[in-house]
C-alpha cells in the first residue's frame, strides 16, 4: 500500500460511523484524526508524535469518542437488541465505563474479566459469561456477582453449574449451538463450523441433548440460544444463514418440548477495514439483513420473535486504536528492506498467527523521499516476528523515527505477551479537543521482578 494518507477523504456522514455511513469506504484511522505540521497526525486534536515522545514507545493510542460512536452506531442499528460488547478484543476499567454509559451490556470469558468489570459496578444483569472451558473460579466468580447470563459450550458443564447455584431463582443460560456454518475469514477464527472446539453440534444432535438436561435442573433457566461464526466476517450473508438455522431450532425445541425460547445471541465476528480498501460492512448493514431474516423464518417456522443479541468486539474498539512504535534499525536482506521497530509479536501477535495485514505510516517528519516497499518487524528472536508485510515507506527511513499503525485497538494489548521479558506497553486515552489519559501504564521492571518469586 501506499503511505497513508489520513483517509478521511470520504468521512462518514454525520461524523460518525452511524447508519448513514453505510455506503462510506471505511476508513482505517478513527473519524477524529487529522494530518498536522511536520508529518505529524493528530487524534482527537491531541499529536501521536507527542504521546511518542511523552509516553514512549511502543504505545497504544485509543480514541474514545471514537468507541463510543462505535458502540452507538450499533445500538443504533438495532433499537430493539441487546448489543454486548465482547471485552476480549481490549479491556480495561474506563473501557467498562464506556461501554455501559452507552448502554451495551458486556461479554465475558474469564473470571479475570468478569473482575474488570466488577471494579467499576458494572450492572451484573448486563454480563454475558463465555468459554468452551470455564474454570470452577470462572463459575464462581459469575454466580458471586450474580451475571445475567451464562452460555453453556459443553454437555459436561450442566451438571456442574447446576450443582454451584445457590438460588434464590435459577440461572439464566443459553447454550452455544454450532450451527454448521462457514463464515470465511482466517480458518484460525473460523468457528461456525463442525470439527472445531467451540459449541454444541445441531447437526450431531448434541445441542438437543443439551436441551433436556438444561430442562432437567430446576437451578437452571434456559433463555435461549448462542452461536458464533467466527471474526473479520466480511459480509452479512452466514448471519442470515445462521438465523434461518437457529430459529429451525427453536421451532424444534418448541414442538418437542413445548418452550418458546425468547433469546437468540449470533455472536460478534463484525469486520473491520485494517488497510484501505478493506470491506468492513457498517452495523446497519449487519443489521437489516439479520432482522429481514429473523422476521422471515420466525414467519415461516411458526415462532415468536426472539430478543436478538449482538456481540461486537473488533467493530468498536479497533478502528479506535494507533499503535506507536520507534524505528530502532533498518537492514537490506535479500532485495528485502527491514524496518525493525521496538515492539513486535508481544504486542500485536496477529500477523504471526493470522497473517493479518496492516498499514503503516511514518509520522513526525515531513518525508520527501520516494517511497519503497518494506517489511515492518520486530525486536523479538523470531523470523516470523512481523507486522507488517509489504508496505509502501519513504526511502529514508532511519532510526528514531515513529512509525503509527492504525486499526489496532483490537486484540493487540488483550493478547499481549511478555516475550523476552519485554514489558507490555501502556494505553492512552484521546478524548474531546487535545485531551490525553493514561489507561495502563506500561509493565515495568518491578512487574517483571515481583511474579518472579526468585526461589
Ligand atoms: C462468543 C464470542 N462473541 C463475540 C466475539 C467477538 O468477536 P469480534 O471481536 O470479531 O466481533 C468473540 C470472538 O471472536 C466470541 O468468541
Ligand atoms: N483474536 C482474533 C479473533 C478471535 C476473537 C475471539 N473469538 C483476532 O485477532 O482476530
Amino acid at each position: 500500500m501506499s503511505a497513508v494518507p489520513v483517509d478521511r477523504a470520504v468521512p462518514a456522514p454525520g461524523g460518525g460511523p452511524g447508519p448513514a455511513a453505510a455506503s462510506a469506504p471505511p476508513s482505517v484511522w478513527p473519524a477524529s484524526a487529522l494530518p498536522a505540521p511536520g508529518g505529524d497526525i493528530t487524534v482527537a486534536g491531541v499529536s501521536l508524535t507527542g504521546l511518542a515522545e511523552r509516553y514512549g514507545t511502543p504505545t497504544y493510542v485509543l480514541d474514545e469518542d471514537e468507541v463510543r460512536a462505535r458502540a452507538r452506531a450499533w445500538r443504533r442499528a438495532l433499537p430493539d437488541a441487546e448489543i454486548v460488547y465482547a471485552a476480549k478484543a481490549f479491556l480495561c476499567r474506563a473501557v467498562v465505563d464506556w461501554i455501559e454509559e452507552e448502554g451495551l451490556g458486556l461479554d465475558v470469558c474469564s473470571a479475570g474479566e468478569l473482575e474488570l468489570a466488577a471494579a467499576r459496578g458494572f450492572p451484573p444483569e448486563r454480563i454475558v459469561l463465555h468459554g468452551n472451558a470455564k474454570s470452577p473460579d470462572d463459575l464462581r466468580t459469575a454466580l458471586r456477582l450474580g451475571v445475567g447470563r451464562i452460555v453453556i459450550d459443553a454437555e459436561s458443564e450442566i451438571a456442574g453449574l447446576a450443582a454451584r447455584v445457590e438460588g434464590p431463582g435459577p440461572q439464566q443460560v443459553m447454550i452455544r449451538v454450532l450451527p454448521g456454518i462457514d463464515a470465511g475469514g482466517h480458518r484460525k477464527i473460523r468457528t461456525g463450523a463442525e470439527g472445531q472446539k467451540f459449541g454444541l453440534s445441531i447437526a450431531e444432535g448434541d445441542a438437543e441433548d443439551a436441551v433436556s438436561r438444561i430442562l432437567g435442573r430446576p437451578q437452571l433457566e434456559l433463555v435461549g440460544l448462542h452461536c458464533h461464526l467466527g471474526s473479520q466476517i466480511t459480509t452479512p450473508e452466514p448471519y442470515a444463514r445462521a438465523v434461518r438455522r437457529l430459529v429451525a431450532f427453536l421451532a424444534r425445541i418448541r414442538d418437542r418440548y413445548g418452550i418458546a425460547l425468547r433469546e437468540l445471541d449470533l455472536g460478534g465476528g463484525f469486520a473491520v477495514a485494517y488497510r484501505p480498501g478493506d470491506p468492513a460492512p457498517a452495523p446497519v448493514a449487519y443489521a437489516r439483513r439479520i432482522d429481514v431474516e429473523l422476521l422471515r423464518a420466525c414467519h415461516e417456522f411458526d415462532v415468536p420473535v426472539p430478543r436478538l443479541t449482538l456481540e461486537p468486539g473488533r467493530s468498536i474498539v479497533a478502528p479506535a486504536g494507533v499503535a506507536l512504535y520507534r524505528v530502532l534499525s533498518v537492514k537490506r536482506s535479500a532485495g528485502r528492506v527491514f524496518v525493525a521497530v521496538d515492539g513486535g509479536m508481544s504486542d500485536n501477535p496477529r500477523p504471526a498467527l493470522y497473517g493479518a495485514r496492516y498499514a503503516v505510516r511514518l509520522i513526525g517528519r515531513a518525508a520527501q523521499a520516494p517511497t519503497h516497499e518494506a517489511t515492518v518487524v520486530g525486536r523479538h528472536c523470531e523470523a516470523g516476528d512481523v507486522l507488517a508485510e509489504a508496505v509502501e515507506l519513504p526511502r529514508d527511513v532511519r532510526p528514531g523515527d515513529v512509525l503509527a499503525v492504525p486499526a489496532s485497538g483490537a486484540y493487540h494489548v488483550s493478547m499481549a505477551s511478555g516475550y523476552n521479558a519485554t514489558r507490555r506497553p501502556p494505553v492512552v486515552a484521546v478524548a474531546g479537543e487535545g485531551r490525553s489519559r493514561l489507561l495502563v501504564r506500561r509493565e515495568n521492571v518491578e512487574d517483571l521482578l515481583r511474579r518472579d518469586v526468585g526461589l
